[in-house]
């Protein structure tokens, strides 16, 4: 017989208030009251074990024990991920799926989508000279929902721009627990999937044409293992899930200017971009700065891990924002310090801000690639193709909400476009693995 260990549980009824309340510190202070990585507590009415660190999230990972149907609250799904997405699927329903979106991310389409992004950019730069100041964090998301977009083949008028970008903004900015955002969320995922259907609808009947190297094209001809096309309201969920996400690479770009300012030689050594410096910062602002704060799944078939019983069905709550930071696996955690991720060879269950494990077999973010380059570039692309500076304004940012970015969305002012061409950006190859 084996012997249980028992998981220790916080005290009171029902955690879910507090863990709105607090935000990004909801499970690391429960962690430390505790003084345990694992805890059982009540969310949303359910039993749940909570867990943090390089080995829990191994555990986590693997498929075999653990599956994602029924995982993910209702609100989530009706706003920010979509119903019936790749996200919640498991087996080889999952792993098809998968390959489907991995297709989409072949290293010639990555340079794609910098080269798109980056002109972007610049093109929003050149207006931004005539401007008293520009509220980048606002700047950002519209450029990164252009780029998305383009690449994506889905045909969008310029009148069209603002609404599809205040959609895909809405649906990131929803979950976290605030009722008014959840429905904007959810009303902003309506509009921008009856707008998709009508576009799979003319991909289908070849009123639109986007190139077959496109999600447009792939996703509204991709055929299930019975070979069916998808359904028209999972085509349009699994088509937003190839761009919607790169809004969040937002997110990380401030962060990454606010690191330049917070640690002044961070920014003249990514002008340099010695040892690949460029990737090493995109790497520790991933690290380091929140976005992405848990994981949920559902135990599969009952097991032991570490003499903690894991019964069928338990809900199961994933520390991604914790383990990024965990004393076990990093030096100095709360530091920012680039340079750690030099030659870096650490597991893939340890640095997990876009989720751990394998892309393939596993549910790990099919768009890492894609966001850590796109980082890299427009990191470039502020010190060495602009410059700027910061007016007084309030640049903190609560971890009590999430997602979360300084209050003040980043203003810039006196915006100069230093160079004439992004042909520099472009020829710098960085389709390579961050794993
Ligand atoms: C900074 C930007 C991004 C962040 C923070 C982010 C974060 C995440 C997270 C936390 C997951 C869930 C992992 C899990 O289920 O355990 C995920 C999954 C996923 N992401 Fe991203 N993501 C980003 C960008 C992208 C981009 C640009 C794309 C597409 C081009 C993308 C496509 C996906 C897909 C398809 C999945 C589902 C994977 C699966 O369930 O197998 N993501 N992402």
């Amino acid at each position: 017989m084996k012997v249980k260990k028992p998981i220790p549980k916080t005290g009171g009824i029902d955690h879910t208030l507090t863990l709105i309340d607090q935000g990004f510190h909801f499970l690391p202070n429960r962690r430390k009251e505790l003084g345990s990585d694992i805890f059982e507590t009540r969310l949303m009415g359910k039993k749940t074990i909570c867990m943090a660190g390089k080995e829990a999230a191994e555990m986590f990972y693997d498929n075999t024990i653990f599956k994602r149907k029924g995982a993910a609250p209702l609100p989530l799904k009706k706003s920010l991920l979509g119903q019936g997405g790749v996200h919640g699927l498991d087996g080889e329903l999952h792993k098809q799926r998968k390959r489907m979106h991995l297709s989409l991310v072949t290293p010639e389409r990555l340079e794609d989508m910098k080269n798109i992004a980056v002109n972007e950019l610049d093109a929003k730069v050149k207006n931004w000279e005539n401007k008293e100041q520009v509220v980048l964090f606002d700047e950002l998301r519209e450029i990164l929902t252009r780029a998305g977009l383009k690449w994506v083949g889905v045909p969008v008028e310029e009148n069209e721009v603002k609404d599809r970008t205040d959609e895909l903004n809405k649906m990131v900015d929803s979950f976290g627990g605030s009722i008014a955002r959840f429905r904007q969320g959810k009303r902003a995922r309506d509009r921008h999937e009856k707008w998709l259907k009508e576009i799979i609808k003319d991909i289908r009947s070849g009123k639109i044409k986007p190139p077959a190297y496109t999600s447009a094209y792939i996703v509204s001809n991709h055929r299930e293992p019975n070979g069916k096309l998808l359904d028209l309201q999972t085509a349009a969920v699994e088509l937003n899930n190839t761009y919607r996400p790169l809004v969040a690479a937002a997110y990380f770009i401030i962060f990454g200017a606010l690191a330049f300012h917070e640690y002044p030689e961070t920014f003249k050594k990514m002008q340099e971009d010695q040892d690949s410096y460029s990737h090493m910062f995109s790497q520790e602002v991933r690290r380091f700065y929140p976005f992405a704060p848990a994981m949920a799944a559902k135990v599969k078939k009952s097991f032991y891990w570490q003499s903690y019983h894991f019964k069928k069905d338990q809900l199961v709550v994933l520390d991604l924002y914790g383990t990024n930071r965990h004393p076990d696996d990093w030096e100095s955690p709360e530091e920012f310090i680039p340079e750690r991720f030099k030659g870096w060879k650490g597991s893939p269950f340890s640095f997990i801000p876009q989720g751990g494990g394998d892309f393939h077999i596993g549910h790990r973010c099919g768009g890492e690639w894609l966001a850590v380059m796109v980082m890299r570039t427009f990191f470039k692309y502020l010190v060495g193709h602009m410059t700027y500076e910061l007016p007084e304004q309030d640049l903190t940012f609560s971890l009590e909400r999430m997602p979360t970015i300084p209050k003040s969305h980043f203003i810039i002012q006196n915006v100069k476009r230093t160079k004439d061409s992004v042909e520099e950006l472009e020829q710098h190859v960085q389709s390579r693995p961050v794993i």
